[in-house]
């Protein structure tokens, strides 16, 4: 089965880096991370962001978890941050320009008031794993948070605890994956990434982009926990660097899918940034 070439176009301009450009040319991430024991997720998409070519990334957790952070970590910082309220100082610095919550944030109440407190703070936004099942019982109440740079990234599971509705018609074989994540993105306002083998990415006003990890591309060695925490961090990674949020989503998946191809079986999460550099070779960079 041949599958189609899905590279996005533009990829060396969007990904290059200039001589003459310092580290915050290329923008600040935040990964917002959880309590002690729980942080393997929230490093693994830091990881993803600082290969993805972010100036700067920064894990940002509960100040009891700063220690189990800070002897896993070097390049990436680390900060302890006193609940939202640290969270919303942090945030006063204008050098951050993307923030990335969700992967082992925990589901308790404290995940909720800090995407309200992220939002509120208007910089491009992923929004990932428990970021989005917190909001299973009342979806709405995160979608009319949201705004025009945040992206979205459920795998089924999670699509189907925000979308219920149209994860059955899905089910059902009554609606695509596209159709589906369309009507998510428009109902959500913000840009939806449906993960999986077909990986769909929709945005509110009806653009949209597909790629396939299946036939020519398969790569089912990123059925591995915590390949997804990683497609996060890249995507806040591209997002911090000022790639609007569409175009953030749809490269981020085109190399989240390459760097397992490059790597191969065996794959696990970890291997997935460290591929990235083979990737950027391979496209010219
Ligand atoms: N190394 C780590 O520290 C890891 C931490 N993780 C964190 O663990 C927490 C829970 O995430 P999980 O995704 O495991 O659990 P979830 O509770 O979000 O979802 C898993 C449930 O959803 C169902 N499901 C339906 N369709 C699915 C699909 N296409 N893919 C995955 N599940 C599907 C599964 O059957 C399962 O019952 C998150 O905070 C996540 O970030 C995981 O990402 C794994 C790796
Ligand atoms: N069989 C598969 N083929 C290709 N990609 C897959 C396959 N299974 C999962 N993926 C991809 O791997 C990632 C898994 O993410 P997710 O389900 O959130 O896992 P985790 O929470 O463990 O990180 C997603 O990007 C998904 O598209």
């Amino acid at each position: 089965m041949s599958t189609p070439e899905t590279r996005p176009e533009g990829l060396s301009a969007l990904l290059g880096k200039r001589p003459e450009q310092h580290k915050y040319d290329h923008g600040h991430a935040v990964i917002v991370g959880g309590p002690p024991g729980q942080g393997g997720a929230a490093r693994l998409a830091a990881r993803g962001a600082l290969r993805v070519g972010a100036g700067l990334v920064t894990l940002g957790c509960p100040l009891r978890a700063v220690t189990e952070n800070a002897v896993q970590l070097n390049a990436i910082m680390v900060r302890g941050l006193d609940g939202t309220a640290g969270l919303a100082e942090m945030l006063e610095d204008g050098r951050i320009t993307a923030v990335c919550l969700g992967p082992g944030l925990g589901l308790g109440p404290a995940t909720a008031e800090l995407v309200k407190t992220t939002l509120r703070a208007k910089r491009g936004t992923i929004l990932d794993a428990d970021a989005l099942s917190r909001f299973q019982r009342a979806p709405q109440a995160l979608f009319d948070m949201l705004h025009d740079h945040v992206v979205l990234t459920p795998h089924a599971g999670e699509f189907a605890r925000l979308f219920p509705d149209i994860a059955k018609r899905h089910k059902a074989g009554e609606v695509s994956k596209l159709d589906a994540t369309r009507e998510a993105a428009v109902r959500a306002g913000s840009v939806v990434l449906f993960k999986g083998s077909e990986t769909v990415i929709a945005a509110p006003d009806g653009r949209h982009a597909i790629q396939t990890a299946e036939g020519d591309r398969a790569a089912p060695w990123l059925a591995t926990a915590g390949a997804g925490d990683v497609l996060a961090g890249m995507i806040v990674g591209l997002l911090a660097r000022g790639l609007d949020p569409l175009r953030a989503a749809e490269v981020g998946a085109w190399l989240h899918v390459e760097a397992a191809r490059s790597f191969g079986p065996g794959l696990i999460a970890e291997d997935l940034p460290e591929a990235l550099p083979q990737v950027f070779r391979q496209i010219g960079l």
